[in-house]
């Protein structure tokens, strides 16, 4: 079964990360950055160009491709294949949409214990700058019974 290939956008400025409460769907009522589907015919990075915009009314012209991270869900066949980003600079003004409620929190205070339960191991990561790929085997929503994770040579 191929993956599913998914996004996630983080815009980290100096000392905040915006994240936006998930209002319905996949993941509701957790923080966490923009991202979706990457639908046919568009590259991962045109897909999460427009979930950032389509979530949040923001675009990140500047957004990298950081990370990799495979989530596999015990009992699951298709593994869901989320390809990170993180940008720096954003033009317009993050609002909320049907999807997401943004908000601004500072990088000493993000609500990991109100996020997806990998997050508090790879967004350290992720707001150092490295580059990072990572395996996770959820059961359930709630808890993982593996992981791995390794951070790139950026060399
Ligand atoms: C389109 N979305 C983007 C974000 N994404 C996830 C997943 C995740 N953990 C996986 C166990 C679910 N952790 C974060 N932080 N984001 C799922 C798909």
């Amino acid at each position: 079964v191929p993956n599913k290939l998914l996004t996630l956008v983080l815009i980290h400025q100096n000392t905040r990360l915006l994240l936006g409460m998930k209002k319905r769907g996949f993941g509701v009522g957790r923080w966490n950055g923009f991202g979706g589907k990457v639908q046919p015919g568009e590259t991962i990075l045109e897909g999460a160009e427009r979930e950032l915009l389509e979530e949040s009314c923001v675009r990140a012209p500047d957004m990298k491709h950081i990370g990799r991270i495979d989530f596999e869900f015990v009992g699951e066949p298709q593994i869901m294949e989320v390809h990170v980003f993180k940008a720096t600079e954003f033009e317009g003004e993050p609002a909320e949409t049907e999807e997401m409620r943004p908000q601004w929190f500072d990088v000493d205070s993000i609500p990991f214990h109100t996020m997806w339960p990998d997050d508090v191991l790879w967004f350290p990561l992720m707001l150092k700058g490295s580059k990072f790929k990572g395996y996770f085997k959820f059961e359930g929503m709630d808890k993982y019974l593996e992981y791995n994770l390794e951070e790139l040579d950026q060399s």
